[in-house]
């Protein structure tokens, strides 16, 4: 028990764990690549809450000690999004894959290069961060007004309560149920006689619009970003720097894109990670192809109802993949 601080040793020492407690979750959680120990993290953390309970007044909304929930909320406040979520167009083959880009080609002028990366099969959210803060987390709706599920989403471990700078930016990605915390959930649900879900996209869906938080919180939920909708000072000028901005700023993003310089080279990538796809630790249904330049984005523009710089790639509907448990045979 740490001897009675107070409260200006308090204050000192809350700030100190929060940004240590802060760091080790990120390098765990959004790098993959602890540097400490659990147990030294358990250690920080029990000290941190038992400063919390002596002066809750020092209780901040970047403190690890705010993921694991416990409000329960009567509803989903609306959320507007003053930049639009858009869907993508889908192409279904590599004749419509080809038709894709020689339109864009057609309205360059010239070939371009494309951003290839993984279509994950979640839930589209978009997070607002403000001096480095979370401070809104909402689901795409109908692409102009969302749900708030801002508590929700500070139990997604891999969603930073504060960015590695202090900066105010709006990021888009895709909010999804790793393959293995899926088969769990559903393994319990069935053992307590409750329905399972169809799939992670569901459970990832059913997850987040839980008003109790805690609840939330059991459910091992994931991220990755990929779009940068209110840049700030972000300065990427292309799709593959922002991804390795995002990460630099504190995202979690999928490592897996391939900056592809002709519509084969995109081609091969989509047949590369149809053959990968039962192997990867999460669900994706295609590829997405994004124009890489902003600026030829920008010069390309929006139909109603989607980017014309951006299409969708999808996957025919996977076999269904009977999980079977390889069965030890006694001789
Ligand atoms: N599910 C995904 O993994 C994924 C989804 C989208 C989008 O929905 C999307 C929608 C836009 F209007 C523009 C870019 C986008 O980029 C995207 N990139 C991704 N990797």
């Amino acid at each position: 028990m740490s001897h009675l601080l107070t409260q200006e040793e308090a204050t000192a020492r809350a700030q100190e764990l929060r940004k240590t407690l802060n760091r080790y979750a990120f390098e765990y959680y959004v790098k993959d690549q602890p540097s400490v120990e659990d147990y030294i993290y358990d250690k920080l953390y029990t000290e941190l809450v038992q400063i919390e309970e002596q002066y809750p007044e020092l209780i901040m909304s970047d403190s690890p000690t705010q993921r694991v929930g416990g409000k329960v909320i009567e509803g989903f406040e609306k959320a507007v999004h003053d930049i639009p979520l858009y869907s993508l167009n889908d192409v279904f083959s590599k004749e419509e894959l080809i038709q894709f880009d020689q339109r864009v080609q057609k309205t360059v002028g010239h070939p371009v290069s494309y951003c290839c990366e993984l279509k994950i099969d979640g839930l589209s959210i978009s997070l607002r961060y403000e001096n480095g803060l979370f401070v809104r987390g909402a689901t795409r709706g109908d692409g102009s007004v969302g749900e708030n599920i801002t508590e929700n989403l500070k139990t997604v471990n891999s969603i930073p309560l504060r960015l590695n700078e202090d900066i105010s930016v709006e990021v888009r990605g895709e909010c999804y149920m790793p393959k293995a915390s899926f088969v769990k959930l559903n393994q319990e649900r069935e053992e307590a006689g409750q329905d399972v879900f169809a799939n992670p996209r569901n459970a990832a869906a059913g997850s987040l619009r839980q008003l109790d938080t805690k609840v939330t919180a059991q459910r091992k939920l994931d991220t990755f970003l990929y779009t940068v909708a209110d840049f700030g000072p972000m300065t990427s000028k292309t799709q593959y720097d922002a991804l390795n901005e995002l990460s630099e700023i504190g995202f979690r993003t999928n490592p897996e894109k391939r900056l592809c310089n002709t519509v084969d080279e995109v081609w091969a990538f989509i047949q590369e990670y149809h053959d990968k796809r039962a192997e990867l630790p999460y669900e994706i249904d295609g590829i997405v192809i994004k124009v890489n330049d902003f600026d030829i984005q920008e010069s390309l523009g929006f139909t109603v109802k989607a980017p014309r710089w951006a299409a969708a790639y999808k996957f025919p509907p996977e076999e269904a993949q009977t999980v079977i448990e390889d069965i030890e045979w006694t001789i």
